[in-house]
């Protein structure tokens, strides 16, 4: 068997996977039955995560993950295969129309409406405007509209470009492309997949990777069905300049202007099985729709209409990740976002087959959520069954529980308590309030921690982002000392104007002497990195105001000394980049901190595991700041008391005192004195 992998099905996933494995070195065949039949051909290219109203959870952060790589991305491909590709961040217009208001728009904004533009509620970028504003943004709007959405990071890609693109990308780096070579069936054998069937024969290879989109339940019984989706494209008459600058995305209609004139009109979307074509009470949908949201277009010329077929699932979520078979991997159901989820799908899908990193998002979007034997097997082990078990254990005083609480004595010892600005804890864990599936999750996860502080991300809260809506009311505040933070923050003007927010968010929620702020200043979207010169600008002047300051900093010890010596209360090196869980990666530079520092030191952010946790702790941190390692956990409270043990073992681990590293052996048992030496 050779160390080939062998992807079945050229479209947009298996295409850019395909690239991204033979960029990292792997050896890749991929089996196409017919390039032109593949989704990616029809689709509309809408970078639209906002637009489409994906609801907060692992689905939205894995399209924004993918939104965000878009530019790199297709600056890459056009690279290597030397086509050009238009991506076009031009934002998408969402107009409403009477009596069809989605979802994220049937509460009014919060935020108080300047004029007739109202910033939304989503912690993301996003603008209400009511109809006159909608009309100055767009003229041209049919009468029906009453108002609208601005998504301005939503945008679109040329799909046909991309697809050209990545199959020209895959043929350069030397893919071995096999057109018109259909699978026709999967040979498996004692768990494994041993070959594919083609009319020609059997091939064989190491791994094998199924993203055969819509088609999927040809080859697999996995619940993947087409949905339909008939279009049309107008073109701008000649010699006229386009009016249109960025995408409108109604109800039930999208007109996606090109660059070049032409104008696409989308879509249908149908529960007809295969069947080809394109139907008159289709395409009149689709044109009355369009005329109404906008009507210049219905003198423009029809240039093209055509359809394609969507891969969906039943809960329209992706399957990506492992199968029952140990060297097959699933990739398909990208539904309405096949598009814009390709570089991510094809990123967490190689750092799986190539380097066995899963990452927890991936988890989310596992096939076995449609397997009623493991689900069923799964609902004994479901994180909340699961907890529930553990926990009635750890709270009965069993022998196991009654022999610790000596050492934990040690470490909540009056001499050992973690002090910050006056203020003692017995914890010496910090959690996170974001990224949980569920508040219940979240309120089990930060219980098990025993954690004692909790942070909140103040912008976020107030603007009502996905996922924090009624967050800061959902924790019991007389448990929890709230750390009000700033995330989403780029400046220092931003941050100082959050930090007096979340001071009275504490207020409200009956925490008055409350003046503990986590200062984020972040200005670069991708690692998340702070910025040094505008957190120290910050830090001052809220100091100044008599905040007790928490700075989130990289590892740099001169920059931790100057805010030590502004009055800040505490240093939050980060161990690396938010979310990553890449661990401790700025291990000397934090040692450094901690030896200089006279005021407690927080390892924030990066932790993926309790082991680094202890390891933080063990190198005589005070205290260590947890979110996405427990909230993206499978089973986050579980997880949460894992951290917690592992903080508390680290802690009690550097009070004790490491023996020092020799060169060589030292022999556990005294060396003279044996019954040989006696004797003799
Ligand atoms: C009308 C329409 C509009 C859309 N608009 C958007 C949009 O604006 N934004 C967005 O993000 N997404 C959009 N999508 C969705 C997106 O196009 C799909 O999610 C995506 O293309 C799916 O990619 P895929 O690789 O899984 O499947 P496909 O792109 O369909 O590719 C599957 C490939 O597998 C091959 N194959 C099948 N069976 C076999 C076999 N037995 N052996 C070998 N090869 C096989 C097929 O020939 C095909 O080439 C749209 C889709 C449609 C139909
Ligand atoms: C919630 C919070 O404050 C995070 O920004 C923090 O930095 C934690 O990082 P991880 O999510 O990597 O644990």
């Amino acid at each position: 068997m050779t160390q080939e992998i062998l992807i079945i099905g050229s479209g947009a996933i298996g295409l850019s996977l395909a690239v991204e494995l033979k960029l990292r070195g792997a050896s890749v065949t991929v089996k196409s039955r017919n390039f032109r039949e593949a989704a990616v051909h029809a689709a509309a290219g809408m970078i639209a995560p906002q637009a489409e109203g994906i609801p907060s959870g692992p689905m939205l952060e894995l399209c924004l993950r993918s939104r965000q790589m878009y530019p790199e991305w297709t600056r890459k491909l056009a690279e290597i295969s030397g086509l050009a590709i238009e991506y076009w961040p031009c934002g998408i217009l969402a107009p409403v129309v009477d009596g069809t208001t989605p979802d994220f728009a049937r509460e009014p904004a919060r935020e108080p409406v300047k004029s007739r533009v109202g910033i939304a509620r989503s912690g993301l970028p996003a603008y209400w405007m009511d109809g006159d504003a909608v009309r100055e943004y767009q003229p041209g709007l049919g009468t029906e509209v009453t108002g609208g959405w601005w998504f301005p990071e939503d945008g679109q890609v040329d799909n046909q470009m991309l697809a050209r693109s990545l199959w020209v990308a895959a043929q350069t780096l030397g893919v071995n492309l096999q057109e018109g070579s259909a699978v026709e069936s999967i040979e498996r054998q004692d768990g494994q997949v041993v070959g594919v069937r083609t009319r020609d024969g059997i091939d064989r290879a190491y791994r094998y990777v199924l993203a055969t989109g819509a088609w999927f339940e040809e080859l697999l019984p996995v619940p993947v069905s087409p949905k339909k989706g008939q279009m049309l494209s107008v073109r701008v008459p000649q010699g006229e300049k386009s009016p249109l600058q960025r995408v409108l995305f109604g109800p039930g209609i999208y007109i996606v202007p090109r660059r070049n004139g032409q104008i696409i009109i989308g879509a249908t979307s149908e529960d007809v099985g295969f069947t080809p074509g394109n139907t008159p009470s289709g395409m009149k949908g689709l044109l009355d729709r369009a005329i109404g949201m906008y009507p210049a277009l219905e003198n423009y010329p029809i240039e093209e209409f055509w359809w394609g077929f969507r891969p969906a699932t039943p809960d329209e979520l992706p399957i990506l990740g492992a199968s029952d078979w140990s060297n097959l991997t699933l990739a398909t159901g990208h539904y309405r976002n096949g598009i814009l989820l390709a570089p991510i799908s094809a990123k967490l899908l190689a750092d799986s087959i190539l380097e066995g990193k899963t990452d927890p998002l991936l988890k989310q979007f596992s096939v076995r959520r449609f397997d009623r034997r493991v689900a069923q097997s799964n609902t004994i082990a479901t994180p909340t069954n699961h907890y529930r078990s553990m926990s009635s254990n750890l709270t009965s005083p069993t022998a196991s529980s009654i022999a610790f609480a000596t050492p934990s004595a040690l470490a909540t010892a009056p001499e050992n308590l973690l002090e910050i600005a006056g203020r003692q804890f017995q914890s010496r864990l910090m959690t996170g309030s974001g990224k949980y599936t569920d508040f219940d999750r979240m309120r089990q996860s930060i219980a098990a921690s025993g954690c004692q502080i909790v942070t909140v991300a103040v912008r976020r809260v107030q603007t009502n982002a996905p996922g924090h809506e009624g967050l800061a009311e959902a924790l019991d505040w007389s448990k929890q000392w709230m750390l009000p933070n700033t995330a989403g923050c780029k400046t220092a003007e931003e941050a100082i104007r959050v930090a007096r927010l979340g001071r009275e968010m504490a207020k409200l929620l009956g925490q008055e002497d409350n003046n503990f702020v986590k200062l984020e200043v972040i200005p670069d979207p991708h690692y998340l990195l702070p910025d040094p010169i505008g957190t120290l600008e910050a830090a001052g002047q809220l100091v100044k105001e008599g905040f007790a300051v928490l700075p989130y900093i990289n590892a740099d010890p001169m920059l931790a000394r100057r805010l030590e010596d502004v009055g800040c209360a505490t240093v939050m090196p980060l161990g690396s980049p938010i979310g990553s869980g890449q661990g401790i990666q700025t291990a000397a530079n934090i040692r450094i901190i901690i030896e200089s520092a006279k005021v407690p030191v927080v390892v924030d952010a990066g932790i993926g595991t309790p082991s680094e946790a202890a390891q933080a702790m063990e190198m005589g941190a005070d205290a260590v700041l947890i979110n996405s390692a427990i909230a993206l956990a499978q089973n986050p409270p579980v997880m949460a008391k894992a951290m917690g043990m592992a903080v508390e073992a680290g802690r009690l681990a550097y009070l004790a005192g490491r023996i020092p590293v020799k060169e060589r052996a030292s022999a556990s048992s005294p060396q003279t004195g044996t019954i040989a030496s006696t004797v003799s």
